[in-house]
């Protein structure tokens, strides 16, 4: 593999020029945040608490400045307006640009002291006049989505109508190499990834496709699974892509949890845009989410993606009836692998 330099438009080749110049700038900043995390607690403290976002959660000081960061380096790009989650509205950024982009400047801030993969989740769209015609339309519409995820390597991953990129920062030369292109999601395996300390709120149809993940070869499924749950996005979607399996964040009956925690403008829709170039699926539970239109910018839903017979399951649990639901899973023989 050659290394290139940090924004080098070699690794974007074959895409249209504004596009492939806004996915350098963002691997350039990509790049700087990497060493800049790789340093944390050295010079400065990047998890301490900074204030409240849009969406109610906390800030930490590397939200802030990753956030900074990628508004900064689009100034004279193509990009006409940006939508992040650390700002409650979008920002206009070149009246005359042809693209938005929506971004999660910095996933998984509750890991950034715990030296965890965390990462930068973003999506493309044409622009349009205004921001909310721009962002509050179907993610069937991105042009690009991918992530940056900073973990023990640091690599960026693009899916475009043309297939699925990946690149891996080399540390030495500060440049992203090409890396060979991810295989479609691989069936079978037996993970999955939800955060089970919230069961007791979640709806009866989750509830019973996870008794029965736990009930391993005891239970309907007749077979053993195992749990994963690293409470980064973008980690447990870079190991669904290596590695399969499935993710759930469904929305539950937590205050303000109803469409769950994730946001569909700049999680959501590019993850499932992303899994479903990498030949997986993505749902709210039941519905594909990239035919879904957001009701505002910061608006949530529920998320399910991953390997597509997985995915496709997950769905049918919604079909059943209360009794069913509700029984022991020994009585949803019906779901027998
Ligand atoms: O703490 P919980 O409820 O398990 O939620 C974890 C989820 O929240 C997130 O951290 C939300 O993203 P942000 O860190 O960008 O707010 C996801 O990365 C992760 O999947
Ligand atoms: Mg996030
Ligand atoms: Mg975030």
């Amino acid at each position: 593999m050659t290394a290139q330099q940090p924004g080098s438009v070699r690794m974007f080749d074959g895409l249209p020029s504004e596009l492939g110049d806004t996915l350098a700038r963002l691997a350039a900043v990509g790049a700087r945040i990497s060493r800049r995390i790789a340093r944390g607690g050295l010079e400065e403290h990047l998890a301490g608490a900074v204030g409240t976002n849009a969406g109610g959660d906390g800030q930490k000081a590397l939200d802030l400045i990753a956030d900074e960061a990628f508004h900064a380096a689009l100034e004279g790009s193509a990009v006409r307006w940006v939508a992040s989650e650390e700002r409650e509205e979008a920002s206009p950024i070149n009246p005359a640009g042809s693209l938005a982009l929506a971004i999660d400047p910095l996933d998984g801030s509750s890991n950034i002291e715990t030296n965890v993969s965390i990462g930068t989740i973003f999506g493309i769209y044409p622009a349009e006049a205004t921001a909310e015609a721009s962002f509050l339309r179907p993610g069937h519409e991105l042009i690009a989505a991918g992530y940056i995820i900073y973990g023990p390597q640091c690599a960026m991953i693009i899916a475009t109508p043309g297939g699925v990129r990946c690149a891996i920062l080399d540390p030495d030369s500060g440049g992203f190499a090409p890396a060979p292109l991810l295989r479609d999601i691989p069936e079978g395996s037996c993970e999955y990834a939800i955060n089970a300390s919230n069961y007791r709120h979640w709806p009866a149809p989750i509830r019973a496709y996870v008794d029965d993940m736990v009930a391993g070869s005891d239970g309907p499924r007749g077979r053993n699974f195992n749990m994963r749950w690293i409470a980064s996005l973008v980690a447990e979607l870079h190991r669904i892509l290596i590695r399969g399996g499935v993710f759930l964040y469904p929305g539950d009956d937590r205050p303000s949890y109803a469409q769950g925690r994730l946001r569909m403008v700049y999680e959501a829709a590019p993850v499932a845009f992303l899994v479903e170039a990498a030949g997986g699926a993505a749902t709210d539970g039941c519905e594909r989410i990239l035919d879904q239109v957001p009701g505002s910018l910061h608006a949530r839903t529920p998320l399910v993606f991953g390997a597509r017979d997985k995915v496709a399951r997950v769905a049918t649990y919604h079909d059943l009836d209360d009794t069913e639901t509700s029984a022991l899973f020994t009585r949803r023989g019906l779901f027998r692998s």
